[in-house]
């Protein structure tokens, strides 16, 4: 890493990234490298025809022949390049978007607006593309490609060479200070991108409560007025790429102008050498086209810069560290001691000072009026937030020390708002063991009573649900959810109400499944349900983040 990009992460990621696909993006070049060649030895041959039909010379029967072939080469290397730099690009995002999204998983789960997430993920490594598909080739191409026109044409014309440099040299000036400004301004035409995804993937996922409560003209106004933001900032972009497009053009056009007259000047007087004069003019277009590829690529840059802001604090984030686990052990007994977590400075601590135990066989229902703290524990128990004090000991071992990753390998986890992904319920049961048999999944799916309404389905377990469980009724969804921890086989079950909103008669077939999942296994259930609380006797009574009574309720 060099002391520069050391300073600026965000130069830092896309210098890391280059290197590593370093191998893929040195194809581009040299097949760019091979067009220019063609191109130099084009020009001279089109310059001698033209030299012939001006009469200045003989004809050279070969040299049309020569020049349409490598006409055609030049085309065929230009695909060549073209198609190598697409897959650079392509291999450098995919493995850019494998890293992200792997530190978005571990991060802790709805820390970040899902809409958020995706335009991450999505267009901020899409707008990487460019930096490596185009501005590296670019970059590299636009010192070495007009230095070889520039000395092709010194060849043949000393000054002409030297009129081509000095261009050459004003071409970076004349773009650092039409590029001033043109960074700061991706990046906020970023954010505003950001903040439109995010906002219109929340409130598409809200819209039939926005309907229901006649919201959705309001909705569409702040989303047009996001839409309008992202319209100035892309203008201010466009701007700012079209200026340096054009300090490029008045260049060009100053070049041939000062060729035109040196050459001029020597026409007027008899050239001594007119194949040469052709062939410098000729040998301008291929001196600015890599140039111009720099300019267009300059602001790729600027954009993959801009992204790269927004990602480097993300893929640089240190990962959560801790022991890794040798084997899951068949039970598990769970200490908690003195546990507090405050997850907001501003509020009261969620959870104070709370401690308990549960042995294998055992379920522990953590009961309590609403944010009384119940799912905050669960959470704390799953590794999804770090505790800010207190113990969490697993067979006398401190969970803590554990990666969070670890620690849920330990754990099946039923949040309360499980969510199911469209896709057949086969495959949403299978998410929790990814590598199970059918066998399995149907042992699991008849456990917790998923069969029992399946069996109904024309698909069976293979009936395809919507997005969020589209198609399932509530208590279906949580079977299904219930399926994927008996799935699962993990020692210690963290379930957060998982009767809420059921029918008693309903509630009394999950109570019954729940029964068998907790069987041999170490629970902590939260739960405002009496029927629950009923099977399940041992009882933690919270509130505002306190335990205020432990009893063993009498069993009916
Ligand atoms: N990420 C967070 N940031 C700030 N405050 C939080 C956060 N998570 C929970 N809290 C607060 O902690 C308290 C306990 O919340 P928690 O969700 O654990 O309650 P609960 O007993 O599970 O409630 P419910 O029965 O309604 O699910 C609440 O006051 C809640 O607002």
């Amino acid at each position: 890493m060099s002391r520069r990009a050391g300073r600026d992460p965000a130069r830092a990621l896309l210098s890391a990234a280059a290197r590593e696909g370093r191998a893929a993006l040195l194809v581009p070049i040299l097949l760019g490298l091979a067009a220019a060649a063609a191109g130099i030895a084009q020009a001279w041959l089109v310059a001698g025809l033209l030299t012939a039909l001006l009469g200045y010379g003989p004809a050279a029967g070969g040299a049309l022949v020569g020049a349409a072939a490598l006409a055609l080469l030049q085309v065929a290397l230009v695909v060549a390049q073209e198609t190598a730099s697409a897959r650079a690009g392509e291999a450098a995002r995919s493995t850019l978007r494998r890293r992200l999204f792997s530190r978005l998983l571990a991060e802790t789960p709805s820390s970040r607006p899902a809409g958020e997430g995706a335009a991450l993920a999505v267009d901020r490594v899409e707008a990487m593309d460019g930096y490596f598909a185009r501005w590296i080739p670019a970059a590299a191409l636009a010192v070495v490609a007009p230095l070889m026109v520039a000395f092709a044409a010194g060849a043949a014309d000393a000054l002409s060479g030297m009129i081509l440099i000095a261009a050459g040299l004003l071409v970076p000036v004349g773009m650092a200070l039409s590029g001033i400004g043109a960074a700061v301004a991706s990046r906020r035409q970023f954010d505003a991108l950001q903040r439109l995804s995010g906002r219109f993937l929340d409130r598409m996922r809200g819209l039939p409560t926005l309907v229901l409560f006649r919201r959705q003209e309001d909705e569409a106004r702040a989303l047009d007025v996001a839409a309008q933001e992202l319209r100035v900032r892309t203008m201010r972009v466009l701007r700012l790429a079209f200026l340096s497009t054009g300090v490029l053009e008045l260049i060009a056009a100053a070049v041939l102008g000062c060729l035109a007259w040196r050459h001029g000047i020597l026409a007027a007087e008899g050239h001594p050498a007119p194949e040469a004069a052709l062939f410098c003019l000729l040998l301008v277009p291929a001196f600015f086209a890599p140039l111009r590829a720099f300019s267009t690529a300059y602001h790729e840059r600027v954009s993959a810069q801009g992204a790269a802001a927004a990602l480097s604090p993300i893929l640089d984030a240190p990962v959560p560290a801790g022991l890794l686990l040798e084997e899951v052990p068949p039970s598990v007994t769970l200490v908690v001691e003195h546990l507090s977590h405050q997850p907001d400075p501003a509020r009261p601590l969620a959870v104070e000072d709370v401690s308990f135990r549960v042995t294998p066989g055992e379920a522990l229902v953590l009961s309590g009026p609403s944010g009384s703290g119940k799912s905050t524990i669960l959470k704390l128990l799953a590794g999804f937030s770090r505790p800010d004090a207190g113990r969490i000991a697993l067979n006398g071992r401190d969970a803590l020390a554990l990666a969070p990753a670890e620690l849920r390998r330990l754990v099946a986890y039923l949040p309360q708002r499980p969510v199911l992904l469209r896709a057949s319920i086969r495959e949403n049961i299978r998410l929790a063991r990814p590598d199970a048999e059918d066998a399995a999944v149907e042992a699991a799916a008849r456990a917790a009573q998923v069969s029992a309404f399946t069996a109904e389905l024309p698909d069976g377990l293979d009936t395809v649900v919507g997005e969020g469980g589209h198609g399932l009724s509530g208590g279906q969804r949580l079977r299904v959810a219930l399926a994927r921890a008996f799935l699962r086989d993990a020692p210690l079950v963290l379930l957060d109400e998982p009767t809420a909103h059921l029918d008693p008669a309903t509630e009394a077939q999950v109570i019954e499944s729940l029964r068998r999942l907790c069987t041999g296994r170490t629970a902590v259930i939260a739960s405002h349900s009496a029927a629950l609380r009923a099977r399940f006797p041992k009882v933690l009574e919270m509130s505002e983040g306190r335990v205020v009574a432990q009893r063993r309720a009498v069993a009916t």
